[in-house]
């Protein structure tokens, strides 16, 4: 395939609207349906959990998270974060724990992170904002076994640029142990042209700044602490699993660890709804992951 600059503008906005890819529904129906059972899945977080709702972990009115915690919390438990996807102008993080159940069935505690939406957010805050949420997560909790990071298509973008993350000017370094991140976008230069622009206003300075695949140097200090799962579905679009395999590659490259699943029947959207089932394959692996036992500490 040619590298997107190559591409007309008609086929790079195809390129990148996921809901045209999907071999189950059609554009618009795909998109309802994620809605749906996301909107449904968090009710069931809800019901199987105890959760503590926008707690804020800034000052701007978009800057809280919902925790969720098992029924019967160890002394450490596992802290799973995520961060929601829809382009950075769509969903929330009240639609963000259907995961809940099978993690906290498991013990593992789940935060699910609000970030401001563009237009009022751009994408430096939106960085800004995911990066003091993990601050903000470490410092509330001071004893739990590791942190992972889980995130979907722009919520994966978002866990990205968090590991990217200097903390010297935040002061701490957070323990994360591994990140899932999901059908995600790691280099934003080919949407700066597209619709998906209109309410980000990305320079093409804004984009590279953001781009994790230009910043895969910051992700030093994961060595040897953090594995790094890129996953992408059978059904994306060939630039978004082009995408994930150069960001899976540019890992390797750099000495981290990571590994990378291709999820086969699955489009950009169930390859994450799924995670509202027990059985799914990347619940599976989150859950093998998180409640790994750490053999050299
Ligand atoms: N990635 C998403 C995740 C959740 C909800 C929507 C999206 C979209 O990408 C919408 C976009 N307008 C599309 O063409 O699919």
């Amino acid at each position: 395939m040619c590298s997107w600059k190559q591409m007309d503008l008609e086929e790079l906005q195809k390129q990148y609207s996921p809901s045209c890819w999907s071999h189950r529904m059609d554009k618009d129906a795909v998109i309802q349906a994620h809605i749906k059972v996301l909107t449904e899945g968090t009710a069931q977080g809800h019901s199987a959990a105890q959760s503590l709702l926008d707690v804020p972990y800034g000052s701007g009115n978009a800057e809280k998270l919902d925790i969720y915690l098992p029924p019967n919390p160890s002394l450490a438990p596992a802290l799973l974060i995520y961060f929601h996807g829809g382009y950075w102008q769509l969903l929330s993080k009240d639609l963000s724990g259907f995961m809940v159940p099978p993690l906290v069935k498991a013990g593992v505690v789940v935060v699910s992170v609000g970030y401001d939406l563009a237009p009022k957010g751009n994408m430096d805050l939106i960085v800004s904002q995911v990066r003091r949420s993990v601050v903000f997560i470490v410092q509330q909790y001071s004893t739990f076994s590791g942190i992972y990071l889980c995130g979907h298509s722009a919520g994966a973008h978002l866990a990205a640029m968090v590991l990217c993350t200097d903390w010297s000017e935040y002061g701490v370094v957070p323990d994360v142990k591994g990140a899932f991140l999901v059908s995600g976008i790691y280099d934003l230069c080919p949407i700066v042209p597209t619709r998906t622009n209109i309410l980000l206003k990305m320079t093409q300075d804004d984009a590279l700044r953001n781009s994790p695949m230009q910043l895969v140097n910051k992700m030093k200090w994961l060595a040897g602490n953090c594995e790094i799962l890129v996953v992408v579905a059978e059904h994306d679009s060939d630039e978004f699993r082009k995408q994930s395999q150069e960001f899976y590659k540019a890992i390797k490259d750099a000495g981290l660890m990571g590994s990378f699943e291709d999820v086969p029947n699955t489009d950009h959207f169930d390859v994450i709804e799924k995670l509202v089932e027990d059985d799914y394959i990347l619940t599976q692996i989150i859950l093998k992951t998180v409640t790994r036992k750490c053999t050299n500490c």
